[in-house]
């Protein structure tokens, strides 16, 4: 049953990665963390075709063992049960794109200065779009989260209505990325929020984002039928 009380969970307070609940989910950011690793050595190596096809067996039988555990499918279901943490904490698990145990996830992390937000994130080969630069969709998604994280200074939370990104440089591969933003304005429902990415002090894009805290309750919106 989703729960739509306020959580006291707050991994954006600072710039400290906040440890995880339990030590299963250690285990999961230390395997999401490896998994990243090989995506990278994958798209930056040209092993024999014998060993390509050696790891692709030795995978599959590693994820047979894994899929024989007990399946949750989303962060509602793994919150369902209760015994896996609050949908705070497992959105900072799980999260596409912050999420420390999803290897799909660049691992954005972000935090809260006052009213000012703050982000940092690299990017490496798996995010490659343009030659030695960050696909400008993964660009848009890292905006989206953290413009996402920084509506909370503005007291709400909602939905992502619009989002305007202004590519004005290439943004590079294996850099420390810093991100920056506020919320410009809140108008009922609404919040505008911009930010900025940066890559070595000069800005690669620019974003405003329109927030919408939904009409409907998260109850209503996310649990299935
Ligand atoms: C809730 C916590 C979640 C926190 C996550 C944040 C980080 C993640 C960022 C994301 O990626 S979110 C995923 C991408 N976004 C979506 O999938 C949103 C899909 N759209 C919806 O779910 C609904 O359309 C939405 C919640 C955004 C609005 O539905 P409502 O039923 O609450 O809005 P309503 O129709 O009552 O409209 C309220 C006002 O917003 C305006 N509006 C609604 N949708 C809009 C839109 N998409 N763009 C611009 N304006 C929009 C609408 O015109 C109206 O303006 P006025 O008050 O001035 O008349």
């Amino acid at each position: 049953m989703p729960d739509d009380s306020p959580s006291t969970f707050n991994p954006f307070a600072s710039a400290e990665i906040t440890p995880p609940v339990s030590s299963h989910w250690a285990a999961k950011r230390e395997l999401a963390q490896a998994l990243r690793e090989l995506s990278n050595t994958l798209v930056t190596s040209a092993p024999s075709e014998e060993l390509l096809k050696q790891a692709s067996a030795t995978i599959s039988e590693l994820n047979k063992a894994l899929a024989n555990s007990p399946r949750y499918y989303g962060s509602q279901e793994f919150a369902n049960t209760q015994e896996h943490g609050s949908r705070g904490e497992l959105n900072y698990e799980l999260n596409a794109i912050g999420g420390l145990s999803n290897p799909l996830s660049p691992g954005l992390n972000m935090w809260l200065e006052g009213k000012l937000a703050f982000g940092k994130v690299k990017c490496g080969y798996a995010y490659e779009g343009p030659p030695g630069f960050v696909h400008g969709g993964y660009v848009a998604a890292i905006l989206d989260q953290f413009l996402g994280m920084a509506q909370i200074a503005g007291g709400q939370s909602g939905m992502t209505g619009t989002l305007h990104v202004r590519y004005l440089r290439p943004t590079p591969l294996n850099t420390d990325l810093d991100l920056r933003g506020s919320v410009d304005r809140v108008d009922g429902r609404k919040t505008v929020v911009t930010a900025e990415l940066l890559a070595n002090g000069e800005v690669t894009a620019r974003s405003e984002g329109l927030f919408i805290r939904p009409s409907n309750t998260l109850k209503e919106m996310f649990e299935k039928d």
